[in-house]
C-alpha cells in the first residue's frame, strides 16, 4: 500500500473530463515529479487529490495511507496530512502573512519566524496575504504556508512557473525544508526547472489527461532532450 493512492480516477470539472481514468502511488519518502506539458491535467489531478470544490470525481478512489478519502470534503482531507500549495495563489485582502502564519503554527507547532526566514519573506509578513506581490513573492508565502501545515503529503504546483534563478533557489530551500517535516512530497511542473536543485525520487508523465509512464530521475533529463511528445511508451504506469 502506497502512502497516497490514486486509484482509476475520473474527474469533471466544468462540465468537461480532466483527468480521464488515471492512476498514481506515491510511497513513504518520495519526492516524485508530475511533468506534463500545458493543459493535460496535471493541476486538476491534484485538486482532485486535496478535494478542492468544482473538481467531481465520477470514478476512482483517493487513498492516503489506506483510508478512503473520496467524496470528503477539503477541510477533512487537509485534516488527514494533504495540502497543496497553489500554482496561482489566491490574494487575501485584510488578512497578514503573518495572522495566517500564526493561526497555521499554533495548530501545528511551528514558528513563523522561523518558516518566514526559510522562505525569506520577512518583510512581507506584514503585508495582506497576495496584495500587490511580485511572481516569486507570491510562490515563497505559499509554499510557507504548506510548510507551516506540516503535511503527510505536500503537494506543490508549478513551484519554478514564473519566477527568477535567485527565487528557484529560495524555493528548492523550501522545498527541502518541507520534505524534513512531510512524509512525501509531489511536484508538479512543465519546465522542471527546480529539478536542478531538488533531485526527484521518480518522475511521472502525465500526457492526454492521464498518467502514462513513470520511471527514475533520469526521465527529467529524456524530456528536456526528446520533449514530450517523444516519450509516450504506452500505458504502464
Ligand atoms: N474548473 C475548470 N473548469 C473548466 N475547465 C477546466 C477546469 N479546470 C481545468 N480545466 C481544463 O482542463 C484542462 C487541464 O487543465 P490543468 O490546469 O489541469 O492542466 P495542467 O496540466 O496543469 O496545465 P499547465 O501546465 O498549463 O498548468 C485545461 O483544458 C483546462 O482548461
Amino acid at each position: 500500500m502506497g502512502l497516497l493512492e490514486v486509484r482509476d480516477l475520473t474527474v469533471e470539472a466544468g462540465g468537461k473530463v480532466v483527468v480521464d481514468n488515471t492512476s498514481l502511488v506515491i510511497e513513504e519518502g518520495e519526492v516524485l515529479y508530475l511533468l506534463g506539458p500545458n493543459g493535460t491535467g496535471k493541476t486538476s489531478l491534484i485538486r482532485s487529490i486535496v478535494g478542492y470544490p468544482g473538481y467531481n470525481i465520477v470514478r476512482g478512489k483517493v487513498l492516503l495511507e489506506g483510508e478512503d478519502l473520496t467524496g470528503r470534503p477539503m477541510e477533512y482531507r487537509v485534516s488527514r496530512g494533504l495540502g497543496l500549495a497553489h500554482q496561482l495563489p489566491p490574494k487575501l485582502s485584510g488578512l497578514r502573512v503573518r495572522a495566517l502564519l500564526d493561526a497555521i503554527c499554533s495548530r501545528t507547532k511551528c514558528s513563523t519566524d522561523e518558516i518566514a526566514s526559510a522562505l525569506q519573506i520577512q518583510y512581507l509578513l506584514d503585508r495582506d496575504f497576495g496584495r500587490g506581490f511580485s511572481g516569486g513573492e507570491l510562490k515563497r508565502v505559499e509554499l510557507a504556508t504548506l510548510l507551516a501545515m506540516r503535511p503527510k503529503v505536500g503537494l506543490i504546483d508549478e513551484p519554478d512557473s514564473g519566477v527568477d534563478v535567485d527565487s528557484v533557489k529560495v524555493i528548492a530551500d523550501g522545498i527541502r525544508a518541507l520534505m524534513g517535516v512531510s512524509r512525501s512530497v509531489l511536484i508538479v511542473t512543465h519546465s522542471a526547472l527546480i529539478s536542478k536543485y531538488i533531485r526527484p525520487t521518480r518522475v511521472c508523465l502525465m500526457l492526454n489527461r492521464r498518467v502514462q509512464y513513470c520511471g527514475g530521475p533520469e526521465l527529467v533529463e529524456e524530456v528536456f532532450e526528446h520533449g514530450f511528445k517523444g516519450l509516450v511508451r504506452g500505458d504502464q504506469v
